[in-house]
């Protein structure tokens, strides 16, 4: 008899994690603690549960205006190499004890230097956290491999310096690059120039597309910059018609979508928050997922969703039935769209996930 699928076991299935951003991912108690440390005052609350609480009403706002307004207090403490390394660490470990086996954690350097730190300063003290957080998770006995994504906002002006970081540190664990920030306004095509110089250097990038805008975003990010990967890519159900009788049919940017495998970072419980869905039963990833395009489930931000890959795949799996062949579906799509060598990723598949999933079917 398979495992039955609880959160308790979802939690030991192996799991891959591509959008999960270091700045909404702190534990509550290490916000609370770094504040207290560097005098921030501004906190909206005092104990860990109630700052929990406060992360995710605020961000259940149904704007991704207003759910970004809360970082403003999280990136409040993480302006140190200290507090990089720490947050950082904490997350690497987080995962790990999570069931995550691969993740890829995203955050922007230009938001890290409010008080003085250089740009390659951060990126240093992150990738040190990301050392640091490895070692204690496999001292804890959970092995995880984890790398960086560098992202920049999209409001700002700093895109190509910030693609040139990647090249920078390709070789000491950043795997790419991300833009991130308001969508509405803000087209990835004002970061052309980032993309071209990151395509010529043979590097790979995501771009957040389709969650707080439309289809012109999703097809700005691949047509015009070139995305490997779309964040969130939920508004692509734009493009598809149902129509009575049940024939589904994709429209050309849709089919390209599925066609090309374009990966759809996908993050349920955030996409409700800020309205790109309408509930998780109603989340577009079950249509998709059931036409099979290359959807990976993620956390976007753990802090302010309140939320982890396993309970993102519990509250899939309770809305959608889904079992643990899906759940390895899902797996398998996220690890063969990492931004890790084509040999890494195959290993993943078959040393790890795939026998981990076995071993829950068997029960
Ligand atoms: O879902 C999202 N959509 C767009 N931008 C986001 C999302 N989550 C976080 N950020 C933005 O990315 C920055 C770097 O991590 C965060 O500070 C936040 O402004
Ligand atoms: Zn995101």
């Amino acid at each position: 008899m398979p495992t039955a699928l609880t959160a308790e076991t979802i939690a030991t299935a192996p799991k891959v994690l591509l959008h999960d951003h270091l700045d909404g991912g702190l534990r509550p108690a290490t916000l609370i603690d770094l504040a207290e440390r560097i005098g921030y005052r501004e906190l909206p609350a005092d104990t860990p549960a109630a700052l929990a609480r406060w992360f995710s009403e605020s961000a259940y706002s149904g704007s991704l205006e207003r759910y970004l307004e809360t970082f403003t207090h999280t990136l409040a403490v993480m302006q140190t190499r200290e507090s990089l390394i720490r947050v950082t660490s904490e997350c690497v470990q987080d995962l790990a004890a999570d069931g995550v086996v691969y993740a890829e954690i995203r955050f922007a350097p230009e938001l890290h230097t409010e008080q003085g730190l250089p740009l390659d300063d951060v990126v240093r003290a992150v990738l040190d956290g990301v050392a640091a957080g490895t070692a204690a998770a496999q001292a804890a006995g959970h092995r995880i491999r984890a790398t960086i994504l560098l992202t920049a906002m999209r409001h700002a002006a700093r895109s190509r310096e910030i693609a040139e970081l990647c090249i920078a540190f390709r070789d000491q664990g950043v795997a790419g690059f991300d833009i991130a920030g308001a969508e509405a306004g803000f087209p990835p095509t004002r970061h052309l120039d980032a993309f071209e110089y990151l395509r010529r250097e043979n590097a790979h990038f995501t771009i957040h597309a389709g969650e707080g805008f439309g289809l012109p975003s999703i097809w700005e990010a691949l047509q015009w910059c070139g995305a490997d990967r779309l964040g969130h890519g939920v508004r692509i159900v734009d493009d598809i018609t149902l129509h009575p009788g049940g024939r589904v049919e994709l429209g050309r940017l849709a089919a390209y979508v599925r066609d090309k495998r374009i990966p759809l970072e996908m993050a349920p419980t955030s996409n409700v928050q800020t309205g790109a869905a309408t509930s998780i039963a109603e989340h577009p990833i079950g249509l998709l997922a059931s036409l099979k395009f290359r959807v990976t489930v993620n956390t976007d931000n753990r802090l302010m969703s309140g939320c982890s890959m396993t309970s993102e795949m519990t509250a899939l799996s309770e809305a959608f039935g889904y079992g643990w062949d899906d759940l390895q579906w899902f797996t398998v799509n996220a690890m063969k769209s990492a931004f890790l060598p084509f040999d890494e990723r195959l290993a993943l598949i078959n040393e790890v996930i795939k026998p981990g999933y076995d071993r829950l079917r068997r029960g």
